[in-house]
């Protein structure tokens, strides 16, 4: 059976095209920087090479179409037709209360995913593209749709509820929800596999730290807290939003830039975070070059961006009366080096010691990053959304319940 997943970003599309029954990948790859004028598109060969094409991509809609036109490509393609699709799993940022877990995408799912369009407006609309796409190019085939809120829904209600009257949970179902969560219940578990621990008795904590960014306290494989909340605008710093911040800052904003709710909420999804600070760029990439360059505004973008990720894993290890296991993901997790570093140097106190000469060259791959004598493993473990929705469209087309 091959499964297409689709795995749209705020910031990026990924994909795979994956036999469920060899295990083998036939196709990955991605566009990133989509909306940026140098945007491009990455994808494995055959041969296991990488080939990159710059092509501006403005938006989701034209990033979906570049992958499907690349898969049945003579010269790149790795199938004939989309005929060839067996099943497609979507991500799908926001999923409410609703979903606990995947599911089949019918109309009322679609419904359910169109309602949460206000609190996830860089995410469900893109993932709704993705939908729609498939609908129209291969109208018989499953889909599934994969909730980044799912893995969250075991928070207790006094992690998951704002200090709102309670009248506005009941009529709106406002409460923290979380996202990344496929990320997070992927990394969580690998980081206990790859250690040879039982995830079942592990205090962890990952921080999954992309174009969005988010960390999540996993206790016994259970996620009990995380950083984003209703929206996935709450917690960190991240590329384009602003993270937490004073709620009295933003009636303050409203009214002295006469702005109504629309124009706030691009201002914080789109204008803040790396971007807004640094006045450069919401790529940490070209970040960590203004920085090499001299430029002082974006060296105090990467200082707060770092300082609060350093709060919210203290805030964790509080939260989980202690930690065992510290997993880095996400493309800047993954990655920048230095980022892991710091965070990690001001753990000291919890005993956590890295090894600088084995953190200074992992990048993008399985690594224990901390010294035999830490008392917290520190790990990078790259993140797998794409294998997480894969095996959970497979289950639901094969009438079973995922994981
Ligand atoms: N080698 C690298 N060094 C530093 N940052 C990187 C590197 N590679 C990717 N990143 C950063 O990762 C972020 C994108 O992360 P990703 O998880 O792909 O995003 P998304 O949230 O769209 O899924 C960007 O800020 C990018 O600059
Ligand atoms: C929910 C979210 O922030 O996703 P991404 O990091 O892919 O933008
Ligand atoms: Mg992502």
């Amino acid at each position: 059976m091959n499964i297409l997943v689709l795995n749209c970003g705020s910031s990026s599309v990924k994909y795979k095209l994956i036999d469920v029954d060899t295990k083998a990948t036939l196709a990955e790859g991605g566009i990133e920087k989509i909306g940026l004028p140098d945007s491009f598109i990455k994808f494995k060969l055959a041969d296991g090479s990488k080939k990159v094409v710059n092509d501006p991509i403005p938006d989701h809609h034209k990033a979906i179409n570049d992958i499907l036109n690349l898969l049945v490509s003579p010269e790149y393609g790795c199938i004939k037709s989309l005929k060839e699709i067996d099943a497609v799993g979507h991500r799908v940022v926001h999923g409410g209360e609703k979903f606990n877990s995947s599911v089949r995408i019918d109309n009322e799912v679609i419904e359910k995913i169109k309602e949460c369009y206000a609190v996830a407006p860089l995410h469900n609309p893109a993932n709704m593209i993705g939908i729609e796409a498939i609908t129209e190019l291969i109208p018989d085939v499953p889909q599934v749709g994969v909730f980044d809120t799912a893995f969250h829904q075991t928070m207790p209600a006094e992690a998951y509820m704002y200090a709102l009257p309670y009248e506005l949970y009941e009529k709106y179902a406002i409460r923290r929800y979380g996202f990344h969560g496929t990320s997070h219940r992927y990394v969580s578990r690998r980081a206990c596999e790859f250690l040879n621990l039982d995830p079942k008795t592990q205090k962890v904590i990952t921080c999954h730290i992309g174009n969005g960014g988010s960390i999540t306290a996993v206790l016994n494989g259970k996620s009990v807290d995380t950083s984003m909340g209703l929206t996935p605008v709450e917690g960190l710093m991240m590329g384009t939003r602003v993270g937490d911040v004073d709620p009295g800052a933003l009636t303050f904003i409203e009214d002295k830039e006469h702005l109504d709710s629309n124009q706030l909420s691009n201002l914080l999804n789109k204008k803040c975070g790396l971007l807004g600070v640094s006045g450069v760029s919401s790529d940490m990439r070209d970040i960590d070059a203004a920085i090499s360059a001299g430029n002082e505004r974006a060296r105090l973008a990467l200082d707060m961006y770092i300082y609060r990720i350093i709060k919210y894993v203290g805030a964790y290890v509080a939260a989980l009366n202690g930690v065992d296991v510290i997993a880095f993901t996400g493309g800047v997790g993954e990655n920048q080096v230095q980022l892991r570093k710091r965070v990690c140097d001001h753990l000291s106190y919890l005993g956590l010691k890295i090894d600088d000469n084995v953190n200074s060259v992992s990048r993008g791959e399985e690594k224990l990053i901390s010294t035999p004598d830490s008392k917290v493993k520190v790990v990078v473990i790259p993140t797998d959304e794409e294998l997480m929705i894969a095996k959970d469209t497979e289950a639901i087309v094969n009438g079973l319940q995922p994981e």
